[in-house]
């Protein structure tokens, strides 16, 4: 099969209204609520939103990863490539069998993740060296000295000095930001299509925490890799994506690529979250807002909007009479808000 020219080229993954449920001792919780976007090739794509909005479960979801006790259901389709452009079968990852041999040859190998906390990556019984070494083997070649090799090449990549010598130690002998580039070495180590990216500098520094995204970037722009970026910062949002979605309680309640959104932000939602981002030349008379009020629990929720209580800008039996739908404000920008809405009389987009 031969690839298709870049402006019609099918994205490398396909969300399709992701849902996950959770049976929790007080109800079912709605935690991720019919989730769709995609990830183009060699594009980043974040994923923005307050804590417990859904973000990481629905990035694990990409890797079939999430816990026994969320019933996952929706579509997640990846049309991988062998590495030298021509197209492989598509396949949804939902689809698979959770352990089993097709999944697990995408983990690590086609898509790969990298985590807040690096030592969740790394066991604290085997040297960093080896257990790059490991994933190297195991997805790239089986040969030990052109692991190494690579591992070596590697770890000198995201910018360990003296790394001969680093190969040999422990994760504890690792300071955090050496831990993080370690990480991402061992993720990028097997030439992922994909890379999923949870946070990744949210424990960091801000010095190291800039370089960290500097050499993610760097990396991409190497390697050709897609990366999905799932942060509560739109500061890194705005550094880092070409694409972003913004997540509300289970929802992707707007989505547009990254400079239409900080230009032309519309849901109540996204204008908060850009109120509450600290600017540069933002001069100091000019304070920080915050949205006020909480997210709610997503249990047992009725069919309004999830923003309602939060929202200064509701309209009393409107957006708490119904579901919200997606509204098209141009071809690349949705919003989930009854304000834009022309069947609600809301203001044309
Ligand atoms: N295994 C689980 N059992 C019960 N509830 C869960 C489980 N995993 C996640 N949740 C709940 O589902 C919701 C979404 O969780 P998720 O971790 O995806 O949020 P998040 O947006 O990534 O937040 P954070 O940035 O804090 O991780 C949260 O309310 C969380 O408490």
């Amino acid at each position: 099969m031969t690839t298709q020219p870049l402006a019609t080229e099918q994205p490398l993954l396909s969300v399709r209204n992701l849902k996950i449920r959770i049976q929790l001792d007080n109800g079912i919780m709605n935690a991720v609520d019919g989730v769709d976007f995609d990830i183009r090739k060699g594009k980043t794509l974040g994923l923005v939103g307050e804590s417990g909005c859904g973000k990481s479960l629905t990035s694990r979801s990409l890797l079939h990863l999430n816990p026994k006790e969320c019933e996952t259901s929706g579509s997640i389709v990846y049309r991988p490539s062998d590495g030298k452009g021509a197209k492989e079968m598509d396949m949804d990852i939902l689809s698979l069998e959770p352990n089993g041999k097709a999944i697990r040859s995408i983990r690590g190998r086609r898509i790969s993740m990298i985590f807040q906390e690096p030592m969740t990556a790394f066991s604290p019984m085997y040297t960093i060296g080896n257990q790059i070494v490991e994933a190297i083997r195991i997805h790239r070649t089986k040969d030990k000295k052109e692991a190494k090799n690579i591992a070596l090449e590697m770890l000198s990549k995201v910018g360990i000095s003296d790394e001969e010598k680093r190969y040999d130690q422990y994760p504890h002998e690792f300071s955090g930001g050496m831990r993080q580039r370690a990480m991402i070495s061992m993720a990028l180590s097997c030439n992922p299509e994909l890379l999923i990216a949870d946070e990744p500098t949210t424990a960091l520094d801000v010095t190291i925490q800039a370089q960290v995204l500097e050499l993610m970037r760097a990396l991409q722009q190497e390697f050709g890799m897609s990366i999905l970026l799932v942060t509560h910062d739109l500061g890194i949002i705005a550094q880092m994506c070409d694409e972003v979605a913004v997540m509300y309680l289970g929802k992707i309640v707007e989505q547009a690529p990254v400079k239409e959104l900080f230009r032309n932000p519309k849901h109540p939602y996204t204008k908060g979250l850009m109120r509450s981002m600290p600017r540069l030349g933002g001069g100091k008379d000019k304070r920080l807002e915050s949205i006020e009020g909480s997210v709610p629990m997503a249990i047992d929720m009725p069919p309004m909007c999830g923003f309602y209580e939060r929202c200064k800008d509701r309209i009393e039996g409107v957006c708490n009479a119904s579901a919200v739908p997606m509204t098209s404000i141009s071809e690349d920008h949705t919003v989930r808000c009854f304000l834009y809405s022309e069947s609600e009389g809301g203001e044309s987009p």
